[in-house]
Formats: structure tokens, sequence, C-alpha cells
């Protein structure tokens, strides 16, 4: 491969500078990629491959014009690959070229759908150090993560599309597994030296001034050496946006909710289980009509608060627009014409604004205006917090910007900025002396046919330019014997002849010379207009942020409207009264029955039980999403809420397909449950669906009965528990706080054994549900009728708490019971039920051999009230796993 020169040589060399995974480099007019860039590139965007020789060997060989470079860029980097870019330039009599740029999916800026792209860098000392920066809108937060569970809800909740580990974090396979398995993000090696604390610390001081760092509160190490490198990658990867990043945030200062990325995506709120867009609690609620909105109310989404006073400013904001119906229409007409301000002041700040970038950022300013006037004029949005929403960015700075823009560029300039016809008169003298003189000469030109006819009386002249001949007089061929000697032949054509003169080549030189001056000049002009733009990176961002506020909180409002949906009522309190809530998303599509809900203090933890389908989930998915609206700032579904706010949202659901995969999901759930119950508080929701499930029945009553008395006793959280284990319910009459409610349905299906339908009736009611209806939907789903019949059978003698003997088995029958007073399983090898523990030993062996006794003796040594239950939970499974072994 060294034995190349020339081109592919000066390929290979450029190739050997950078970590990049590709490589194009400018010749001429093309972009090139050679050797298995060549092939990669041709795979995977269609290109034609052709072959180039060099030192006697030939090489794969693949170009993209230069103009068409971006939109190939950008698809590579979507496909996960980082290119740099090596632009050429003149040097002396020959070309130079260097690597200008890295393309990394974090920094691409030539994106067009309005999703944030966070590029994140993870630190670990003492704690996780994380930065989260999104180069398209200059926003940059920075945060830390006491544990990888901390680290791995805050990145879910980022969903960053670009992460570079630390040097401490790179040998850490399990976090990295973890890692790819949450997320689509790019792992990219960025140099060591970058997380250097004292390099880092500067380079943090040097972008955001001297006491930043301290004001916001950001002291741990790792948090600053985790700034330092992402403001380090972006600077050298060149793409030039470090102008918009204007302002450091320090993120998670305990004002946020805790939302776990299990609970993330088992709310669906950005997508569903399966991964779609459609059918997500945004999708559903969002009626925003700029990008910027969308992004800022997709971030609320993902980020709820606890600060109640903003939360009810923004109740308060939503409740004016939800009134104003008229001003709220227009608001998002005005709207609706707004231009991603945030991303622009990214791509003035790095150069690759074009005048219709500038233009439209020109209209969007002279919407804050019209914005303000409509709010100013409507008294119900006057006398709400939206008027105040409106003071956040600096009206005269913008009227100023808007001003020097109106100014500098013409009303309806192209999309290029090299040819001309940017900049408006009277921006400029010298450029005006260079228009005055171009539009002279043009109406020279203008003129010059109507003054040749008439001297030399010729009908048919026709004076016009095309690339070969440039500036020529047409004459038709009847009348050709009219010109006069002064006129030079140029070419013959079918029907008419081309001549030039000397006076019209003299123009055309002039015209063509200041034709590059004014190119030029404007060219220039107009990229000082873009520096100066890029040095109101901020005041645009403010601009920007302040519509896409409006725009979000007019959104919620049409929502609210448009659903029904009722201002909550916050409280500091425990209490959560809900009458009539409704799943957001389920009742857009479903004739939905209303449900009321009522915890507190002394009622906070409800055992829900029902047949299957019939609404289980649905009941406390509704629950979970109606405070997390309210603590989005959001109305919410349902008649009336009273809610106190949580600190943090927690659900554990068993998704059948997990249940089919067996025992590594049983893992799952468990290791769900650990985190819930150590970071649960008595100020969170927790949302537990079948938890046990995944395991065999003995052990899923006894983990669901553990983990609801610690989480009654220890913890306290307000907690919704679905449960198909009837048996639980008896924790109601045991434990004070806890309370059975049950979902309603009509029809006793043991009363008709032909299989009458059950008619779900999606009522919540107190108390528990009479049984377990999932022997009826066993008959209904078509299982074979013998089977239905035998649990039919076995079903009944459960319930009686009669033994059950095991049939076909051949040998002795294995009989269970639960025993309420211990809340543990009581089992025997023959005859009756006995509640005094003792599976005989003998099966016991023999089903598992020797490492059975090692078990037994840790079971009957282990004091169950004084072990929590996560350390139980552990035992347990390490027992499975030697019995499993053995
Ligand atoms: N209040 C309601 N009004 C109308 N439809 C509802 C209501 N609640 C649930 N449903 C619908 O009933 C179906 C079953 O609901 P869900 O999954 O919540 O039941 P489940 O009791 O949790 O079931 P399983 O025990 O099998 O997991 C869903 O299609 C859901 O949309």
């Amino acid at each position: 491969m060294s034995e190349a020169t020339g081109i592919v040589g000066e390929f290979f060399d450029l190739k050997a500078e950078t970590d990049a995974d590709i490589l194009a480099m400018q010749v001429g007019d093309f972009y090139e990629f050679f050797d298995s860039d060549a092939e990669l590139v041709a795979d995977e965007l269609d290109l034609k491959v052709s072959q180039k020789s060099s030192h006697g060997s030939s090489y794969p060989m693949a170009g993209v014009p230069v103009d068409d470079l971006t939109p190939y860029l950008k698809a590579l980097v979507e496909r996960g690959y980082r290119v740099a870019v090596a632009d050429q330039r003149e040097a002396g009599d020959g070309h130079e070229r260097e690597i200008t740029r890295v393309v990394s999916p974090g920094t691409l800026l030539a994106v067009t759908d309005a999703d944030a792209r966070y590029l994140l860098t993870i630190v670990h000392d003492e704690v996780y150090g994380l930065a989260f920066t999104d180069v398209t809108t200059g926003r940059f937060h920075v945060t830390t993560a006491a544990d990888a569970d901390e680290l791995l809800t805050t990145i879910y909740r980022f969903d960053p599309v670009e992460i570079l580990p630390g040097p401490d974090v790179r040998n850490d396979d399990d976090l990295l597994e973890r890692l790819r398995g949450r997320t689509d993000a790019a792992l990219t090696l960025h140099t060591t030296e970058a997380f250097a604390p004292g390099r880092a610390r500067h380079r943090v001081r040097e972008q955001f001034g001297e006491g930043a760092l301290e004001s916001v509160g950001i002291e741990a190490d790792a948090a600053v050496r985790a700034a330092g490198a992402v403001l380090n990658y972006v600077e050298e990867t060149g793409q030039g946006v470090l102008a918009s990043i204007t302002r450091l945030q320090a993120h998670g200062d305990g004002d946020h909710v805790e939302l776990d990325a299990t609970t993330q995506r088992n709310l669906e709120l950005t997508e569903t289980m399966q991964g779609d867009r459609s059918g997500s609690l945004f999708e559903t609620i969002d009626h925003t009509v700029t990008s910027a909105g969308g992004r800022l109310l997709k971030s609320w989404l993902q980020r709820p608060r606890r600060d109640r006073a903003e939360l009810e400013r923004r109740h308060a904001a939503v409740a004016a627009l939800a009134e104003a119906a008229l001003a709220r229409d227009r608001l998002r007409e005005v709207l609706g014409d707004a231009y991603d301000l945030e991303r622009l002041a990214s791509k003035a700040a790095s150069g690759s604004a074009d005048a219709r970038d500038l233009v439209a950022a020109r209209e969007t300013l002279s919407l804050l205006p019209t914005v303000r006037e409509i709010v100013a004029e409507t008294d119900r949005l006057a006398d709400s917090p939206l008027a105040s929403v409106l003071d956040q960015a600096d009206l005269d700075r913008a009227r100023d910007l808007r001003a020097t823009l109106e100014a500098a560029l013409v009303e309806d300039p192209p999309g290029t900025i090299t040819q001309g016809g940017l900049i408006r008169k009277g921006f400029d003298e010298e450029l005006d002396a260079l228009i005055e003189r171009h539009e002279e000469i043009l109406g020279w030109l203008d003129e010059l046919p109507k003054r040749e006819k008439r001297r030399h009386g010729i009908t048919h002249l026709s004076v016009d330019r095309n690339k070969t001949d440039g500036y020529y007089i047409q004459v038709g061929k009847s009348e050709t014997g009219a010109v006069p000697d002064n006129y030079e032949q140029i070419k013959t054509l079918k029907n008419s002849e081309r001549y030039t003169i000397p006076e019209l080549e003299e123009k055309e030189r002039e015209l063509l010379r200041i034709e590059e001056q004014r190119h030029d000049l404007e060219r220039r002009l107009f990229e000082e207009v873009r520096a100066d733009v890029a040095t109101h990176a901020e005041l645009l961002q403010d601009v920007g942020r302040t519509l896409a506020e409006v725009d979000a909180l007019a959104g919620l409002a049409t929502h609210a409207v448009r659903a029904d949906w009722t201002r909550p009522e916050l409280t500091d309190g425990d209490q959560i009264t809900i009458e009539a809530g409704r799943h957001p998303v389920v009742e857009r599509t479903t004739e939905f029955v209303p449900n009321d809900i009522r915890m507190d203090r002394d009622r906070r933890f409800l055992v829900v039980t029902g047949p299957n389908m019939s609404g289980k989930s649905t009941y406390m998915r509704q629950t979970a999403l109606i405070m997390l609206l309210a603590q989005v700032g959001s109305f919410v579904p349902a008649r009336s809420a009273r809610i106190g706010l949580v600190d943090g949202i927690y659900t554990r659901v068993g998704a059948l397909d997990e249940l089919a995969q067996g025992r590594s999901t049983f893992m799952v759930e468990m290791q769900e449950l650990s985190n819930i119950l150590h970071s649960a508080s008595a100020e969170s929701l927790v949302i537990l669906d079948e938890v046990g499930r995944g395991t065999a029945t003995f052990d899923g009553i006894s983990i669901a009965w553990a983990a609801t008395e610690y989480l009654v006793n220890e913890v306290g959280a307000k907690t919704l528990f679905a449960t198909h284990y009837h048996e639980l319910t008896e924790l109601g009459d045991r434990l004070d706080p806890v309370q059975n409610v049950h979902v309603a349905v009509d029809g006793d299906p043991d009363s008709d054994r032909d299989g009458e339908e059950v008619t779900f009736l999606r009522t919540v009611r107190e108390g528990p549900a009479d049984r377990s209806y999932g022997v009826h939907v066993a008959d209904l789903a078509g299982v074979p009728e013998p089977v239905v019949e035998r649990s039919r059978d076995v079903l009944d003698r459960l319930r009686n708490d009669e033994a059950i003997d095991v049939r076909g088995g051949g040998g002795g029958t294995t009989q269970a019971v639960f025993d309420l007073s211990s809340g543990q399983f009581t089992g025997d090898s023959d005859g009756s039920a006995s509640a005094d523990g003792g599976a005989t030993e003998d099966t016991i062996a023999e089903q598992f051999g020797e490492d059975a006794d090692e078990v037994l003796e840790a079971l009957s040594g282990i004091d169950v009230d004084e072990t929590p239950p996560v350390e139980l939970l552990s035992k347990v499974q390490e027992w499975q796993g030697r019995l499993d072994n053995s």
C-alpha cells in the first residue's frame, strides 16, 4: 500500500494521520475515496467504483462532486461511520491537501429532523461524570452519576448519538456491554490527554469563563473532565461550532423526577415497546408546529420536574392558552413560519449558513414582536405566565439584529453565496458603485439591439450570451447583407449568423470583471454578516427557546382542548386523588372507561387483581402517566386530579415475550426489582406488573410477598401492584397501608362451562377479585378441552387448599399449599398438605443430587425476618443456580 505515489499515495499519507473510519479527499471538483474506503463507500451508498493505477498497482476509486458531498457525508455518518474530509488548496503551482474536519454522528451539522443529537463523554473516578452537548443547537449539560444504573438512566434520557468513553471507562466491559444494549450511539475513542484534569478544567474555563463551573455548582472532577474532553473533541473535529456553545447547564440538580431507563421504555414516552414512534405518548400529545417546540416538549417528557412553582407556571400558561382559543390559533399560525434559531446559531458559527438561512432567521426574529403583540392584546394571556415567558429574550437586541439583517440581505437571495445577488443596495458604498456600474452595462446591453436595428435597418437582430461564444449579435440569414463592416462574424447557424463588435467585446470584458468583483465583494460582506450573527449565538438561542416554549405550551393547550383534559391541582402532600382518569394514548383509539384512583399515606399500596385482559396494566400505567403529565406541566386525562408531587416513577412490567425467554429474563426482572427497592423513596410512585411471574409459582409468590412487605414497611413508596397470584390479596388484611382493588368483569365463568364470554367492564372496584379467570381465557383462546377441564380441577383444589397430585408423572405425587400465616409454601410428597413445612429430602435429593443438602442447610439457617429482601433474592438465585448445576 505504501508503494503508491501521487494522488493515491497522498491519500494513504492523510489516512494514516486520522483515526476516522473513512477519508474523503478533494481532487479538483470531486471528493475521492480510494482503496478499501472506496469499496466501503460504494457498497453503502451505491457509487460506481473505477480503478486508479499508481506505481504499477491498481486501486479502487469512487468519488462524489464537491457540491454533493454533504448528503453523502450525512448518509455515511448516519450509518455510524466517522468521516475525515481533506480539502484542497492552491499552493505554488500545485495543490496542498489537509484534513480540515472529521464528521461523526455527534458532530454532524447537516441534520434535517427535529431531534436533538447529543454527543456524550463519560469519565469515571469516584463518581461518573457526564457531559452532553448537541452541536446542532449549542446545548451543553454536565452532570454526575453515583453508579452505573444512574448513569444509564441519564443516558437513556438524553438518548445520545455518539459516546466518548473516557480512559477509565474504556476497559469496563460490563458497562460498555450495557451501553451497547441500551443505546444505538456510536462509541468513539478520543485521545486520552483530552480527559486529563488540568487540561480539561482549563478548556472549560476558556469556553464558559472563569467562574462558570462554580456558579452552576459543578465540582466533581469527573464532571469537569467530561466537560473539558467533549469541548476538546468538538474543537478537534473542526466543525467550528464552539462559538454556539454558550451556556453551561448543570443537569440533575434534584429538581427532576427520577425515571429510570426501564420506566421510560415501559411508559412508552417517546417510542413504543416495539420501537415505533407512532403510538408513543409524545406522538399522541405533540401538536407543536416547529421543530424546536417539538424538541422542547420531548425533553419535558423525558425530564419531568419537581419544582411546584415552575409546574404551576406551566399549568397556568396552558390554562390561559386553552381558554383563549382564537389567540392560540393565531399564535400557532405565526409560529408555523418560525425557523429553527437554535440550529441556526450553530450553522452561523460553523460558517455553513447560507443567505437563505439568514433571511429565515431574520423573518423568525420578526415573529417575536408579533407573538408579544398577540399575547398583549389578549387579556387572558397577558395576565398569564406566558407574558413572562416572552420576557426571557432581549427584545431590543433581537430587533437590532433583525435590522442589521434587513439592511444587509435582499428579500429572496439564491441558495449559493458565490454568485452574488445577496446584499442589498445601500449596505456598502463600494458594492453600490459596483452594482451601479454593473447595471449600467446591463442597461447598455439591453439597449444595444434597439440601437443596432435602428442604425442598420435590420429587423431580425438580437443580442444574447452563451458559454462558448460569450456576448454576440445575431442576425437573420435574410438580412446579413445589411450588416456593416465592423461586424466580425464568429459563427454560422442554419438560419442566422453571429457577430461581435469591438465595443461589445470591451463591454463584455468589463462586465465579467465587474461581476467577478461584485461576487467576491458580496461573498465577503455576507461572510462578515454571518460572523456577526455568530457572535449573537446566545441571543438567537434565547429567542429560539422562547418561541419553542410558546409553541410547546400552545401544543399542550391544543391537546388539552381536543382531548378534554383537565388542569391538575398540585399539592405537597402524599395523596393522589384522580376522578375518572383515562389512559392518554389508549383513549385516542378506544371507547375508554374512566376510573378513579385514591392513594394516600394510609392507603399507599394497592394490590390490583382481575382476570387477564381486564385492564390492570392499563389502569396502573394511566396512573403513572397522569402523574408524569402533571409534572411535565401538562393538563391530564381525568375529570379532576389532585396530585402530591413525586420524586421518581419506577416501573417493572413483565412482558409476555420476555417470560418466554426463561431464566435469564428472570434475572433481568430481579435486577430491575432490586433497583426499585434500592432507589425508590416514600415520595416515589412504583408500578409493579406481575412481578415474580418469570419464575416458578412458589418462588414468584414468595418474592412478590417479600417485596411488598419491604416496599410497605421500609420504603413507604406509593405502589400499584398487579398480580395473578391471588394469595397476595391476603396482604390487605395483614398490612394496614395495603388495600385491594380489582378490575370488574361480568359473568361467572365457572357457572357456565360451555364457555359463555366474560364481559370486561374495565371498571376498578374496591376489594380483591373473586378468582383468577385465566383458565377461562385459555378456553376462549382455543386451548384443547381436556387441558381446560384439567386446569379447572387443579384450580378448584388449589382454591380449597387441597393437595394436588401430578398425573402421569410415574412415581410419587407432589403437592403444595401456600401457608398464609407464614407467607411461605409448604409441600409434601404424598398424602395431605402439611402446614409445618418439610418437603421430603429424599425426593429433593433424588431430583437434585448432592448440592441439595447444602442448599437445604443454608435455607433452614437463614433468618427471614432479619435478612433484607434483596439479599434473600440473591440467595434464592444462588441456590437455584446450584440446583441447576447439580
Ligand atoms: N378502562 C379501559 N377502557 C377501555 N379499554 C381498556 C381499559 N383498560 C384496558 N382496556 C383495554 O383492555 C385490554 C387489556 O388491558 P390490559 O393489558 O391493561 O389488561 P391486563 O389485565 O393487564 O391483562 P393481563 O393480565 O393479561 O396482562 C387492552 O387492549 C386495553 O386497551
